[in-house]
């Protein structure tokens, strides 16, 4: 099995980090090609990927074609794909944002090929994913199963209707980010108190790992876990109150409210 990767920025970089960690196949059955040569050509000297020189060639080779490039250049490169699209019928998957299934479906002009839209977090670089999937109609169920497979050696999947993929890009597919932002403030306000940066963002990284082991593995939700943190008196629901004084809950959903709203907007 070959997969190529058409855009190899970060998102294809994490996925083919992740592929190999986990072993999946072999570098070399991994092509590649960008745009850009320095994104592809150093990428895959310094991995034992195989660099291919078109996307075109992408296609030709590959089974699976991921397309990782920019979500508003997305249906003009399956456009311009069609005649290889058609001739060889590989499984083709798309990460971007806010792309549907009819538009890519449409600018392959194939009512028959294997779609499949994804949307997964940089987190499949270290194998701690998640990546939520939808497949056209079109799609055979071993093609599908495929995809999964390989994502699901990433971290987690989920399959979910193309309606719920905006929700899932911010919650998930943003989200990384937000979960830096939270990191970073927990670490600034150790500094703050005298912590050095290096030890306050493991410390910071070290606790919010745990309590997310924590969450996924406790039958409790999370204001049950909150709750055993909170000793009566103590210094937690202190901070908890404080927190939430400042608007913390208001303030994340704002956040996914205003990544929901630009992947609307396009
Ligand atoms: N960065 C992330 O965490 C996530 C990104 N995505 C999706 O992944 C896609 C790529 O995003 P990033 O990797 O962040 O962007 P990026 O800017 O890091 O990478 C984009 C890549 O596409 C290439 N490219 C641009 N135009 C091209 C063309 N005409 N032909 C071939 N290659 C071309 C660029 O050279 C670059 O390698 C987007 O659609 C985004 O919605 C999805 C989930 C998470
Ligand atoms: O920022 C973006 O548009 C992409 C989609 C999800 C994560 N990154």
């Amino acid at each position: 099995m070959k997969i190529g990767f058409i855009g190899v920025g970060h998102m294809a970089q994490a996925i083919i980090l992740g592929l190999q960690r986990q072993n999946y196949l072999p570098a070399a059955n991994i092509l590649v090609h960008s745009v850009h040569p320095a994104h592809y050509q150093q990428f895959a000297a310094a991995n034992g990927l195989t660099p291919v020189a078109s996307n075109a060639a992408v296609v030709d080779q590959a089974d699976i074609v991921i397309l990782a490039v920019p979500a508003t250049q997305t249906l003009e490169i399956v456009a311009q794909l069609q005649t290889e699209l058609t001739a060889k019928q590989p499984i083709l998957v798309s990460v971007a944002g806010g792309i549907s299934l009819a538009q890519l479906q449409e600018n392959s002009d194939s009512t028959n090929l294997s779609i499949l839209r994804t949307m997964p977090n940089v987190n499949v670089a270290i194998a701690q994913g998640m990546t939520a999937l939808v497949a056209a109609p079109t799609t055979p169920e071993k093609d599908f199963a495929q995809v999964k497979q390989l994502f699901q050696a990433l971290g987690q999947t989920i399959q979910l209707a193309e309606k719920d993929f905006p929700a899932f890009s911010a919650v998930s597919g943003s989200a990384p980010a937000f979960a830096y932002l939270f990191i970073d403030a927990l670490s600034r306000a150790g500094v703050k108190y005298g912590l050095d940066k290096a030890a306050a963002t493991r410390i910071a990284a070290q606790t919010v790992k745990g309590s997310a082991a924590n969450v996924l593995q406790s039958q409790e939700n999370p204001w049950g876990l909150i709750d055993q943190v909170s000793s009566p008196g103590g210094t937690t629901v202190a901070g908890v109150l404080a927190l939430e004084e400042a608007g913390l809950m208001s303030a994340v959903v704002k956040g996914i409210d205003a990544t929901i709203a630009k992947e609307k907007q396009g």
